[in-house]
């Protein structure tokens, strides 16, 4: 594949020439799908990070929509399944609301989650948003985990394990159906990246499904750079890409701030050629950040390293590049 390397900042997707490319930040403070507490204060600790101020210097206008105000968590056991289904619910409509009316303003969202159950909520916006302007969609799928639980196969009823499966159709009708079209997209859009932790019954799901997984034994044998040229294959100006960014793909010994912590994740070099190489395409247009957790991070250095990889995802360059054959 010819790589190409845009000039910092140069070519985001939707900026025409002399415009700044406007960015919209959506705080969603809840951990209502979680195993553990606290990712509900992610988006508070991004901006502590200075996420705002990055992007700016980055050349995006910022708009700071501030945080949705949905349910609070009761901490409950699962019910028939599910835990806090009613909250994780009513948390997805207010994501998907904010998300889908950002997208129609032109900016390019930015979800500060918040557990990814909010997922559901983003990815539902992101494909209606493209299903109506005829755009193509792929998801990159960043995570220690596939998220491809169901009800039925979920070991812990937490919905932020189920995302993927309900945004592709399994799950109940008032999440996979969210934007009105069930499945809200189909697994061949979706390239999973970094997974290391599935669990035994989601494992089948995913082959049966035919889910495109980028496993940590993949990026091992082949590399980074490799890997991320399979999983942006096919990329034209018409696809609209939107990541999916869970902190815990990283490896907990730099990022310790997430709830399901799995070792054996990408380094820092590994993490940050993975979001280059995506701002090199150009075509990042919607973006969620998710699973942070202030509570378990040590001096805010999670949060810290999110918004460093962030900004290698807008284009941020040592030097001006040229390209690597
Ligand atoms: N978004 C996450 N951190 N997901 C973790 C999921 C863990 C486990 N597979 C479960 O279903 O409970
Ligand atoms: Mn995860
Ligand atoms: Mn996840």
């Amino acid at each position: 594949m010819s790589t190409q390397f845009a000039s910092a900042g140069s070519s985001l997707a939707m900026a025409r020439p002399g415009e700044k490319k406007s960015v919209a930040l959506i705080g969603a403070p809840t951990d209502a799908g979680a195993a553990d507490r606290g990712s509900s204060m992610g988006p508070e600790a991004l901006r502590v990070a200075g996420l705002r101020e990055a992007l700016a210097a980055r050349g995006l206008q910022v708009h700071d929509r501030g945080n949705l105000n949905g349910p609070g968590n009761p901490w409950q056991l699962p019910v028939e399944g599910y835990r806090h289904l009613t909250e994780v619910i009513e948390w997805n409509r207010l994501v998907h609301d904010a998300m889908y009316a950002a997208l129609r303003e032109g900016h390019l969202p930015i979800l500060l989650g918040g557990d990814h159950c909010l997922a559901i909520g983003s990815i539902s916006a992101v494909a209606r948003h493209c299903r109506e302007r005829g755009k193509k969609l792929r998801v990159f799928w960043l995570d220690a985990h596939a998220d491809f639980n169901t009800r039925e196969l979920s070991p812990s009823g937490n919905i932020h394990g189920m995302p993927v499966a309900c945004l592709c159709g399994f799950g109940p009708a008032q999440l996979s159906e969210l934007s009105g079209q069930k499945p809200a997209i189909e697994p061949s859009v979706i390239r999973q990246i970094g997974i290391r932790s599935v669990d035994p019954p989601e494992k089948r799901f995913v082959h049966e499904q035919g889910l495109e997984v980028f496993d940590m034994r993949y990026i091992d044998e082949v590399g980074m750079r490799q890997t991320m040229e399979q999983a942006l294959l096919g990329l034209d100006e018409d696809t609209h890409l939107h990541v999916s960014f869970d902190v815990d793909f990283l490896d907990p010994e730099i990022a310790p701030g997430v709830g399901t912590t799995i070792p054996g994740g990408p380094s820092y070099r590994e993490a940050q050629l993975c979001m280059e190489m995506i701002a090199d395409t150009g075509r990042l247009s919607s973006l969620d950040v998710m699973e942070l957790n202030p509570a378990l991070d040590v001096r805010n250095k999670t949060a810290l390293l999110a918004v460093d990889l962030i900004e290698s995802l807008f284009g941020k360059s040592t030097l001006m590049r040229r390209a690597v054959p």
